[in-house]
């Protein structure tokens, strides 16, 4: 046991022209997932630094900026500037992984890569032991709403043995059709942290809903550990 839970809502969800209200009102949750897209590697534009920025004024909880963007290093002390905890980039987006993970960590951010769907786990074998956290899309990334890919189970099971192989502990996040529906099975399968845009903010009560996520979760992880002791 000892492993928490935590709960990560995407902003992608929340009113942008009431962002201060809808941050207020998850200042419950363990990360705000701040879904950066530059409409090149995704067919869709959101937010830039001076977005993160305010966001770091109008909360205490750690921002988890998840760039979704190509050539990351050209803009990534943008964000670093801005305020962001964690950065995360993709694996398939990133010529220089090593350099860029090393660079967060000189600047004091916690450093994460990015899988997309059909991206293989294995490609982060060597880099694995420096990663504070591994996101795995479980959905392609882009848009909130989308539906849950099934083979995410299989792929966390694969990641969660090659961290052990490596002796590797980064945080597992998982993005990308979460709900109450599937997170406890999804914890089960070695994740941690759990993105989830629209059922948080579809939700009336989104604290209660960050709430419920975690506690959902927590039993997932919790199961997991004792079949494993
Ligand atoms: O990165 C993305 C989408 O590209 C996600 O962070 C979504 O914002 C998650 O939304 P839901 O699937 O939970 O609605």
């Amino acid at each position: 046991m000892g492993t928490l839970a935590r709960i990560a809502p995407s902003i992608l969800s929340a009113d942008f022209a009431h962002l201060a209200r809808d941050l207020d009102r998850i200042s419950n949750a363990d990360f705000i997932h701040v879904d950066v897209m530059d409409g090149h590697f995704t067919g869709n534009l959101t937010f830039g630094p001076g977005m993160v920025a305010a966001c770091k004024r109008s909360t205490d909880v750690p921002l988890d900026v998840h760039m979704m963007v190509s050539n990351p290093d050209e803009t990534i002390g943008w964000y670093v500037e801005a305020g962001a905890d964690m950065i995360t980039v993709h694996a398939e987006a990133s010529t220089h992984l090593h350099r860029t993970v090393t660079y967060l960590k000189e600047h004091g951010v916690k450093a994460g890569a990015v899988l997309n769907p059909a991206t293989p786990v294995g490609v982060l074998e060597d880099i694995l032991p420096e990663l504070d956290m591994v996101l795995v899309m479980s959905v392609n990334p882009g848009f909130g709403g989308q539906r849950f890919i099934e083979g995410t189970y299989a792929k966390l099971d694969r990641l969660q043995a090659l961290c052990r192989a490596v002796g590797a502990h980064p945080l597992i996040e998982v993005d990308g059709g979460i709900s109450a529906a599937n997170i406890e099975d999804v914890a089960r399968h070695g994740a941690d942290v759990f993105v989830a845009g629209s059922a948080v903010f579809g939700s009336s009560d989104p604290a209660a809903e960050v709430q419920r996520l975690r506690s959902l979760a927590q039993s997932g992880i919790d199961t997991a550990e004792a079949d494993a002791a």
